[in-house]
């Protein structure tokens, strides 16, 4: 058997774990009360897309959007893990779309119920290459953009986060044992907005990477 390799973390089918509300900015555009502790929910593996390959539109939505997120991959497991240890539980990044079935979690967080097929669908993962711990030597400090037919759309700041990554590791490590090879997405900023078939979305980390995908509609 060949050894697994952390960059390529999304071939592990390992968690992807979400925070949602991280930045005070996008709670507001959504008429969201900022959050006094974090707001989680789950993709499963089969979320991932990779360069080369379309986001597909579910049938079941007519207002998919675009969330950039910086996400964080755990290279070394844990339960309980103390903020002052979490960053050394972090192997590197990678740049992340959280795509988002608008109408569907409206429709689920009116009726009260959970976000999966909202956030959760096939292709709701897009991430970039890994990015070792080494390139990014200060997480809480990375802007994040996202252009759309190149207009740009979303343009933050992780300085922005309300909770930061060593707080949010061990937040969910209290409830969540992490493991190698798992993927948190830390949250959007602002400018969030709808996606169609055909379009082109850009999205990148300043200095640090870009990635590119187009929107095709599901078969
Ligand atoms: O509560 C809402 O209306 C929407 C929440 C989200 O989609 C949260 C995120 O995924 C995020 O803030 O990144
Ligand atoms: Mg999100």
């Amino acid at each position: 058997m060949t050894a697994r390799n952390i960059s390529r973390f999304w071939e592990w089918g390992r968690k992807i774990i979400c925070v949602g509300r991280n930045y005070a900015d996008h709670a507001k555009e959504l008429k969201n009360a900022i959050p006094t502790e974090p707001v989680l929910f789950l993709k499963p593996p089969s979320a991932y897309v990779r360069e080369g390959s379309p986001i597909l539109v579910p049938l079941y939505t007519s207002n998919l959007h675009h969330e950039v997120e910086l996400g964080v991959v755990i290279g070394k497991g844990g339960t309980a893990i103390p903020q002052s240890n979490a960053m050394e539980h972090v192997a590197g990044y990678a740049l992340c779309l959280d795509m988002t079935a608008r109408d569907i979690q409206d429709e689920c967080k009116s009726k009260g119920l959970p976000w999966t097929l909202a956030k959760a669908f096939n292709t709701s993962c897009p991430v970039s290459e890994f990015i070792p711990r080494e390139r990014i030597p200060d997480p809480g400090n990375v802007k994040l953009w996202l252009r759309v037919n190149d207009q740009l759309r979303q343009s933050g700041c992780t300085s922005q986060m309300i909770f930061s990554i060593p707080y949010l590791i061990s937040y969910i490590s209290d409830f969540i044992t992490l493991e190698e090879g798992d993927l948190i997405l830390t949250g959007t900023p602002k400018g969030v907005s709808a996606v169609q078939e055909h379009d082109e979305l850009q999205a990148g980390i300043e200095d640090v990477v870009t990635m590119s995908f187009r929107v095709d509609r599901q078969d």
